[in-house]
């Protein structure tokens, strides 16, 4: 692509070097300076941890023939420079890319919990129904079979408009991606066009990176308020809710497009009743506007049957017939490291979960306290770099529901991995030593919890789930909490 053409969307920008402009050739974009090819159009990006400004140099060396950036470079090669990296490139990512997601059904999903676990609700229907789908979130990337790693929930415009590409190319009809409060901050999904934005629920994260839970919420309405705006007789958008979530009326408000509401304790277009909640999974009935029919999931707790109901609402929309969604989500073995029970024979239970916040872990531990007779042992930690204020809410939990809490480290990343337990600690100042133990690493806080449980005892191990590093400064050491506790219970056998 002419790099004249790509970028003719840019209103405010000056062109240095123009002399030589013309006639530039844009094979490939990045803003990484490792990544760049032999006609590369390179971004460079103001990071946290470095300036992408500093590489750009690099860059050219690599085979850039072009630079966008913040400010003028000492360098002869031609430049766009523009007011914000960060609102430039996903304009210009949707353009090189011929603006992949209008080629696709693209549903998005926000929310505090439960994402990734609608995604594969969401993406097993639509197999079951005959669509190719394509799902991108903290797991990885799926096109049909294929798995691709991710660096993030929701990647950065370049990377995310490259990867719908791909989607379009591989002829996927139903992309679905979870939709971080970073992304829509940060501008990653600008220029997207969604179908359907999904709410799931909003409880306190991130406050690392928002100022405030109101900023947090602001940021994730975004998904909705920018839905549809260009409205017309074309594809209709549409919203679909959680009607029992305190700030349901927050994001109907921001939203001008129509949709379902799901929920089970107030009125919605999607409603479950009759729950039974069991080790083996959560049975429900489900009323719907296209009607009614019992659904006995392999995943357990309440919350299993939100996740449910959200990903009914999606493929009701989408024209999938109520049989076929039952069948699907009765199939569904469960999510990586989403309430994943590890079983070697042990005369007790081990589940690991993503748990990483005092809501998903206080749903996680209801769940568990709902059916087990026995002691529960709950190890977690909290990770380093993000929400300190999250810390003593999620040791309250532990504390209140667990028998025995073991806190432990959890991804420490560049914090001091005493100073995260620290502040997880001040919930337990006043329990019964009994309760609770401390053991900064991680995988013997795992095998302390396999050694003193007894038959019927329940272990959750939290806040890794799927994870299978552990962040310690900026390296990143292969770990599996699933593994680990695999090793603890061979050994305590042997
Ligand atoms: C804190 C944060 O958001 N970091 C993101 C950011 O990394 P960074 O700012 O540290 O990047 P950097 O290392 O400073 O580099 C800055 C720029 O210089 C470039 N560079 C750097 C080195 C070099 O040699 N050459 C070069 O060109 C980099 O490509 C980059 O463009 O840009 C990277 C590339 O886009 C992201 O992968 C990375 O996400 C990290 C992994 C992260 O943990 N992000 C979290 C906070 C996040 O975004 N989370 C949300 C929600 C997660 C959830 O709840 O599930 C998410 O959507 O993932
Ligand atoms: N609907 C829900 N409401 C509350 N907690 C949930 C819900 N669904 C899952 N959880 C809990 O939250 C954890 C994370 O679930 P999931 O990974 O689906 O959420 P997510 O929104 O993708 O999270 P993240 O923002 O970290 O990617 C699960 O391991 C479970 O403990
Ligand atoms: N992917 C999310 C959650 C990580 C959960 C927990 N393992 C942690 O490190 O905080 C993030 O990067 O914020
Ligand atoms: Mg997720």
């Amino acid at each position: 692509m002419k790099l004249m053409d790509l970028i003719s969307p840019l209103l405010h920008k000056d062109i240095i070097n123009s002399d030589q402009i013309e006639q530039v050739q844009i094979k490939s974009l990045t803003s990484d300076s490792r990544k760049v090819q032999r006609g590369s159009l390179f971004a460079c990006v103001p990071g946290h941890t470095v300036d992408g400004h500093d590489y750009a140099l690099d860059a050219v060396k690599n085979g850039a023939v072009a630079l966008i950036a913040e400010r003028r470079l000492q360098i002869d090669t031609p430049q766009i420079i523009v007011p914000s990296i960060q609102k430039a490139l996903p304009i210009i990512a949707d353009k090189f890319y011929s603006h992949p997601t209008r080629s696709l059904k693209l549903i998005g999903i926000t929310g505090t919990n439960g994402k990734t676990t609608t995604t594969y609700l969401v993406e097993k229907i639509f197999k079951d129904y005959g669509k190719k789908t394509g799902v991108i979130g903290t797991i990885e990337m799926r096109i049909g079979e294929e798995k691709y790693p991710v660096a993030n929930t929701t990647p950065e415009p370049i990377s995310l408009q490259e990867n719908f590409h791909m989607m379009v190319e591989k002829e996927v009809e139903v992309a679905v991606i979870e939709v971080s409060s970073h992304a829509l901050e940060l501008h990653r999904v600008a220029g997207c066009d969604f179908d359907i934005a999904v709410f799931t629920n909003f409880t306190q994260d991130h406050l690392d990176f928002h100022s405030s839970l109101d900023e947090y919420k602001q940021a994730k309405a975004k998904l909705f308020s920018r839905l549809g705006n260009a409205y017309g007789d074309y594809e209709q958008k549409y919203t679909v809710l959680n009607a029992d979530d305190p700030e349901y009326s927050y994001f109907a408000a921001a939203a001008i497009m129509q949709g379902f509401t799901y929920g089970i304790k107030n009125d919605a277009d999607i409603k479950a009743y009759n729950i039974v909640n069991r080790p083996e999974g959560a049975k429900f009935t489900v009323d719907t506007p296209l009607g009614s029919t019992d659904i006995s999931l392999k995943m357990s707790g309440e919350f299993s049957v939100y996740n449910a109901l959200a990903a009914i609402a999606i493929s009701l929309l989408q024209g999938v017939p109520l049989t076929l969604i039952k069948d699907s989500l009765e199939a569904v073995p469960g999510v990586p490291g989403r309430f994943e029970k590890v079983d070697v024979g042990q005369d007790f239970t081990i589940i690991v979960d993503y748990a990483h916040t005092a809501d998903s872990l206080e749903n996680v531990l209801k769940t568990i306290k709902g059916f087990s007779a026995k002691r529960i042992i709950t190890v977690f930690g909290c990770g380093g770099d993000r929400d300190k204020s999250k810390r003593p809410l999620m040791g309250n939990v532990s504390k209140k529901y667990s028998d025995i809490s073991i806190i432990t480290s959890d991804n420490p990343r560049t914090e001091d991995v005493k100073s995260i337990i620290d502040n997880i600690m001040v919930a337990f100042k006043d329990a019964p030593d009994a309760s609770y133990i401390r053991i900064d690493d991680r995988t013997s806080a795992i095998e302390h919890a396999v050694n003193i449980a007894e038959k019927d005892d329940v272990i959750l191990i939290a806040g890794k789930g799927h994870e299978t590093y552990q962040i310690i400064g900026t390296q990143k050491y292969d770990y599996d909490d699933r593994l680990k506790a695999i090793e603890a219970v061979r050994k305590k056998d042997r």
